[in-house]
């Protein structure tokens, strides 16, 4: 039996003008249940205010932006300064290295309350993070679905982000692809997700 079959070999995603690739057992059950609670209790989560057509509304989600630098990080109106990176999160980041083979300086959290919190169609293609953003995600906690469609084409792809997976998005995927994290009815309980990016 090869034990690091699920670090070694990701699955990759079916997804013309993209690369998405995701290693579904990136921690196993128990160290995903350990991150899942430390994180609940140790990030300094926040909910803020995004504007909509002029409307003020609430994100529909908590979040937290941690980093090794100072640099601020800016989408959907919402400019946020980064917290120094915990040990915790260190320690995903440098696991997360190991297999990307790159240095990510920042992390930006999302609380996913319930199938109520949710995350609408975007692309991560802010300019600080340069040409084909390099984006790496972690899932803990309830599984959610992470939808795909293509900018251009008639195109679409899915995936059920599980407890401790891990799913990277590299080269021409923000250009041509937008994702969402759908609202979902059934779903009652939390998730936790992590995406490490690089901000010069
Ligand atoms: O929750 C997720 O898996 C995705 C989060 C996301 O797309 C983002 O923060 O840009
Ligand atoms: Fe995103």
């Amino acid at each position: 039996m090869d034990l690091f079959a699920s670090q070694n070999s990701p699955i990759q995603l079916k997804m013309p003008d993209g690369d998405v690739c995701y290693y579904p057992h990136f921690y196993d059950s128990n160290q995903a249940d350990q991150l899942f609670k430390t994180l609940m209790e140790t990030i300094q989560w926040q909910q803020d205010d995004i504007k909509v057509f002029g409307k003020v509304y609430k994100q529909p989600r908590l979040t937290a932006l941690y980093a090794s630098n100072k640099n601020t990080y800016t989408y959907s109106n919402i400019t946020m300064t980064p917290h120094l990176f915990t040990d915790e999160l260190l320690l995903i980041k440098e696991k997360i290295e190991l297999v990307s083979s790159n240095t990510f300086t920042t992390c930006l959290l999302n609380l996913y309350r319930d199938g109520q919190d949710s995350n609408g169609w975007h692309a991560d293609n802010e300019k600080e993070l340069g040409p084909e953003p390099l984006i790496a995600s972690v899932s803990l906690g309830e599984e959610r679905w992470f939808h795909f469609k293509h900018r251009t084409k008639n195109l679409k792809q899915k995936i059920l982000l599980q407890h401790g997976s891990l799913l990277i998005m590299r080269g021409k995927t923000q250009e041509n692809w937008l994702h969402q994290i759908p609202k979902s009815k059934k779903i009652t309980k939390p998730r936790i997700n992590l995406t490490f990016r690089i901000i010069h």
